[in-house]
C-alpha cells in the first residue's frame, strides 16, 4: 500500500491524522474520455475514439470499483474489444502488483511488476495513489481514465457503434434519478463501509456504521415495491450498489466491523442481490476468492495476522423469489 510522489513510489498508509480518523477518498486524477469519434468528453482531452483493440482495462477482481467496468464490459459485448490484465489481490508494499503466483494475470501489454510502473509510463512524474480501475490507451501509449463512474459512462454508449449493443444503463428519463441515488449510494454504502473500516477512532467508526445500515434500510424499504432501484428496468444505480452488496457478507460484516446486519438478512436487498448476481454472465465477473484474500490478506493494520477467514458460506445461486 503506498503511493507516487514525483514518480517514485512509498509504501505509506492512508493518511487520518488530520481528519480525526476520518477516512477520505483521494479523487482520481485521470480523467479523459473515449467517445464514438474522438470528440472530448465532459471533461480531459479529445483524441480517444473509440476502436476495436486499442483500450485496455487494468482490474482488481477484488475491488468493487474496478468490477463496475468489468460488469459493463460484459453488459455491453466489449469483451472481444477491449482487453483486461488483472492484478494480484495481495496488495503489499508495492501497491498491486501483476505477480502471477498470488493470482494476477500478468500484465499482458508491457509485462510490468507492478501496477505503479503503468502510471509512471503514462506520466513520469506522477504524484497521487494508484488505483484499479485503469483504462489504457494502447495507441498513444496513455491512461484515458482511472475513475470508474466515468469509465461506465463510456462503455455505456461510446463502442455502440461498433458493438451494436442498444443496452443503456443511462437512459435520458432515468438520468436525474439515477443521479440522485449514486449520490446517496456511493457516500453511505459503496464508500460508507471503507468509512467504518479504515476509520481510526471510535467516533469516525460509528458516525460510518450509523449512517450506512440507515441506508441499507432506506433501501430495503425501496425494494419493497420495486423490483429494481428506479422501477422495473435495471440501470447504472443498481449495478454500482451491487458491487459493494456482493462483497458485503464475506468482507465488510468482519474485516470493516459493519456487523449490525448482513445483507442475507435483509427481506428485499437479500433476494435483490441474488438476482442480481444470476443476470446472464454476472457471476463470472464475482471472484469471492480474489476478494475474500484482497481485504484481509493486504490490509495488515486491520488485519495483522493476514489470516483469511473460511466462511460464510454464500448461496447465491439460491432462487431470488423476487418479480
Ligand atoms: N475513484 C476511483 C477509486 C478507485 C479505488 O480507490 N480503488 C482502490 C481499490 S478498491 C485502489 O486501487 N486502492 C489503492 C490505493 O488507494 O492505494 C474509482 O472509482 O475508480
Amino acid at each position: 500500500m503506498g503511493r507516487l510522489v514525483d514518480g517514485v513510489w512509498q509504501d505509506v498508509w492512508y493518511e487520518t491524522e488530520d481528519t480525526k480518523g476520518k477516512f477520505e477518498r483521494e479523487e482520481a486524477q485521470l480523467r479523459h474520455w473515449i467517445t464514438a469519434d474522438g470528440a472530448h468528453g465532459p471533461s480531459g482531452e479529445g483524441g480517444f475514439q473509440a476502436e476495436s483493440g486499442r483500450y485496455h482495462l487494468y482490474v482488481s477482481l477484488a475491488c468493487p470499483w474496478a468490477h463496475r467496468t468489468l460488469i459493463y464490459r460484459k453488459l455491453k459485448g466489449l469483451e472481444e474489444y477491449i482487453g483486461v490484465s488483472v492484478v494480484s489481490p495481495e496488495m503489499l508494499d508495492q501497491g498491486w502488483s501483476f505477480d502471477t503466483a498470488s493470482g494476477s494475470s500478468g500484465d499482458h501489454l508491457y509485462g510490468l511488476d507492478y501496477l505503479h510502473q503503468l502510471y509512471t509510463r503514462n506520466n513520469p512524474s506522477y504524484s497521487g495513489r494508484v488505483t484499479v480501475p485503469v483504462l489504457w490507451d494502447k495507441k498513444l501509449g496513455r491512461i484515458v481514465s482511472n475513475e470508474s463512474s466515468e469509465i461506465i459512462r463510456m462503455f455505456n454508449t461510446a463502442f455502440d457503434g461498433l458493438t451494436g449493443n442498444p443496452l443503456d444503463l443511462y437512459p435520458a428519463p432515468l438520468r436525474q434519478e439515477i443521479d440522485q441515488l449514486n449520490d446517496f449510494i456511493y457516500p453511505t454504502i459503496n464508500n460508507g463501509v471503507y468509512r467504518a473500516g479504515f476509520a481510526t477512532s471510535q467516533q469516525a467508526y460509528s458516525e460510518a456504521y450509523a449512517i450506512l445500515f440507515d441506508a441499507l434500510d432506506q433501501l430495503d424499504n425501496r425494494l419493497a415495491d420495486r423490483r429494481y432501484l428506479t422501477g422495473d428496468a435495471l440501470t447504472e444505480a443498481d449495478w454500482r450498489l451491487f458491487t459493494t452488496l456482493v462483497r458485503f457478507d464475506a468482507v465488510y460484516v468482519g474485516h470493516f466491523k459493519c456487523n449490525k446486519r448482513r445483507i442475507a438478512d435483509y427481506p428485499n436487498l437479500s433476494g435483490y442481490l441474488r438476482e442480481l448476481y444470476q443476470q446472464p454472465g454476472i457471476a463470472d465477473t464475482v471472484d469471492l476468492a480474489h476478494i475474500k484474500r484482497h481485504y484481509y490478506f493486504s490490509h495488515t493494520m486491520i488485519n495483522p495476522t493476514q489470516v483469511v477467514p473460511e466462511g460464510p458460506e454464500l448461496d447465491l445461486d439460491r432462487p431470488h423469489g423476487r418479480g
